[in-house]
């Protein structure tokens, strides 16, 4: 059974492949917080941006099999019109809350057959399934890491036990710091010209904007 708090097409607002046409399906539940305020300042990761409790959000439920939520989500990608002489590959990016408390290989080989190519967004405390095409890792604090490589470590930043310099030698394609969005905080103050100075400093990093919260598509 996998629970589902929300899925919709929209673009990859995020890292290497911010602006690329994606079907988000974001899981229910995390490791590392409950989900609930109440938790908040006591929870292994204290900064997320996310509502991940329940299946109530828009598409969201609970699929019995991997054929079923496979199904949900391709009917999401948009049917190529007989005009488009260019033809995408159809992509998924599973998150959540953490993806890796469900995703499982049954899953991925499904979308496969469906012609998707999948990613993930993780904060790679968990060992992923076999199969996947893009491995986001973002780190959260002094948890620690189970996946030490993938496609791009995308590390939220400022966070005081998790600095910089203690990833950049893991095994990853592309190495990006995202500012701290603090509005789920209830904080005034912006996180992007400490970013900015960082990458400018070190240039391995690069910065990554939440593109979707700057243009407001979701
Ligand atoms: C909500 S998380 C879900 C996936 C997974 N649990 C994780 O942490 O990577 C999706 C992405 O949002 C990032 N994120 C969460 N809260 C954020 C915040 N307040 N500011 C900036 N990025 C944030 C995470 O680091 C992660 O890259
Ligand atoms: N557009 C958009 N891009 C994203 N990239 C990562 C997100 C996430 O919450 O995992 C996210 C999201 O929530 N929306
Ligand atoms: S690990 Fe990811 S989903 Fe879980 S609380 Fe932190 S940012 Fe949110
Ligand atoms: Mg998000």
């Amino acid at each position: 059974m996998y629970q589902v708090k929300e899925a919709f097409y929209t673009l990859q607002g995020e890292g290497a492949q911010a602006g690329r046409a994606s079907v988000f399906c974001r899981f229910s539940g995390c490791n590392l917080w409950s989900g609930r305020e109440i938790d908040r300042a006591t929870a292994k990761c204290t900064f997320c941006d996310t509502d991940f409790i329940g299946t109530n959000g828009i598409n969201g439920g609970k699929f019995a099999t991997a054929t079923a939520l496979a199904e949900h989500i391709a009917a999401l990608w948009p049917s190529q019109s007989g005009d488009t002489k260019q033809h995408a590959t159809p992509y998924v990016v599973f998150t959540g809350g953490e993806p890796l408390l469900q995703l499982d290989a049954a899953l991925i080989a499904t979308l496969h057959s469906h012609g998707f190519e999948v990613a993930v967004e993780t904060n790679g405390t968990l060992t992923p399934p076999p199969g996947i095409d893009w491995l986001c890792v973002s780190p959260k604090g002094s948890n620690p890491l189970a996946v030490t490589q993938g496609d791009e470590l995308k590390l939220v930043y400022p966070q005081a036990d998790a600095p910089p310099e203690q990833f950049s030698n893991l095994g990853f394609r592309h190495f990006f710091l995202q500012p701290m969005d603090l509005v789920p905080l209830n904080q005034e103050k912006t996180t992007v010209a400490e970013a900015t100075a960082y990458c400018m400093a070190n240039p391995q990093w690069r910065l990554s904007l939440q593109m979707h919260k700057l243009a407001g598509f979701d």
